[in-house]
């Protein structure tokens, strides 16, 4: 990947709208696509009303939050809960989309005389899901199995929060952090509150730094709008903003739709995505999980794809951005984290983070074996 020539930053408006179409998922409209509001993309604009076009748009963006999290079938047999592997649509899902624990030798035969560097999703990959997202714990026995890994391997976290948030709940200084999506980038955690204290964030790369003071903005606007709905919380991860509707009822999703959406005309900069049952604010430059993990790889002397395997962890619609990337690249793979059927790019599954633990303890098993 080569940066040299520019910032991953859009200043062309044109260039912004048509990122902004290839980001959000076909169901979703872009917002505020044009400096001075919405401009038509897509056929609409010329004799139709600007109230017309918000209706799309909020329409669009509660059918995403409404498919953004597909909750687990409960398949009741004799008055038991079945398996994932016993729900027959998984279990087809399952044919294209292998387990990652079934598939252990065939995914280490192929790493064999080759590097295997680990990218690890936080919220859903090493933590569960959990209604508030400040009590995201990881467990300690989690936390060893990351520590093992990082002994054995180059590892990162790529995660949605903060750095300095994902950092609190990893609590590992052995590997790299990449937080904000992406967007914030340390390539050495070691020694971390030592730089912190000194002031110099060393090996950091912060593509989206000049969008700081509007997130801010942004971020107590949208505070301020969501205080009246029950149960919507605004997470501020520095260089985008969670909306989480988690918790409030489903009959005011739209209000919360319509809300951002009102927040998000005063900021042609910034776009909003979704994952599971949150609303991602975050800038419109041409930078994401997969473009983090790309600069990761650079970064850390591991660009070969001829002798290095990454594998990359995650359970969210923006880890699908890292699947693409090796999928693309021809070289690793991704595993994404599901417990139902799911489009994805990633060439393995697991269940949920328990079997992310056990994914990860093999990998360490084998590796010692192997030397
Ligand atoms: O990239 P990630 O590390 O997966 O971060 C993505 C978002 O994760 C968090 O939200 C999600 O997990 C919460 C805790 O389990 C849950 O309450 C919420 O509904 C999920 O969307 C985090 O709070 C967000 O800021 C991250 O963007």
């Amino acid at each position: 990947m080569d940066l040299s020539n520019g910032s991953p930053v859009i200043t062309d408006p044109m260039a912004m709208g048509q990122q902004l179409m290839g980001v959000l998922p076909s169901n979703m409209m872009p917002f505020s696509v044009m400096p001075g509001g919405y401009s038509g993309a897509g056929g609409a604009g010329v004799g139709v009303s600007r109230r017309k076009i918000e209706e799309v748009i909020v329409n669009g963006l509660l059918d995403a939050m409404r498919s953004s999290s597909p909750r687990k079938k409960h398949n009741v047999v004799f008055g038991q809960e079945n398996l994932p592997e016993e729900d027959p649509a998984y279990s087809a899902w399952l044919a294209k989309c292998p387990s990652a624990l079934a598939s252990f030798k065939q995914i280490v035969a192929s790493a064999q005389g080759k590097k295997i560097a680990v990218f690890l999703d936080n919220d859903g990959t090493l933590s569960p899901i959990v209604d508030d997202p400040d009590k995201a714990v990881m467990s300690p026995v989690m936390r060893a199995a990351v520590r093992n890994v990082a002994k054995h391997f180059p590892a990162a976290i790529v995660s949605g929060r903060s750095r300095k948030k994902v950092l609190e709940f990893v609590k590992l200084k052995e590997l790299c952090y990449a937080g904000s999506h992406g967007m914030d980038i340390m390539t050495s955690s070691a020694n971390y509150e030592h730089n912190i204290e000194k002031g110099k964030e060393a090996n950091l790369f912060q593509p989206a730094r000049e969008f700081l003071p509007m997130i801010d903005e942004v971020s107590k606007s949208l505070l301020e709008v969501t205080s009246g709905i029950e149960g919507a919380s605004v997470e501020n991860n520095k260089f985008c903003v969670s909306v989480h509707y988690r918790n409030v009822h489903e009959k005011d999703w739209e209000l919360v739709a319509r809300l951002v959406n009102e927040v998000l005309e005063g900021f042609p900069r910034l776009k909003v995505t979704n994952g599971r049952m949150v609303l991602e604010v975050r800038p419109v430059i041409d930078w994401d999980k997969g473009k983090a993990v790309e600069f990761l790889l650079q970064s850390l002397g591991l660009s070969d794809s001829e002798n290095v395997i990454p594998i990359y962890i995650g359970d969210d619609r923006t880890d699908e951005d890292a699947f693409k990337v090796l999928r693309e690249r021809n070289c690793g793979f991704g595993i994404l984290v599901s417990q139902v059927p799911k489009e994805t790019e990633a060439f393995y599954s697991l269940r949920d983070p328990s079997e992310v633990m056990e994914f990860l303890n093999s990998l360490v098993r084998w590796k010692k074996h192997s030397i």
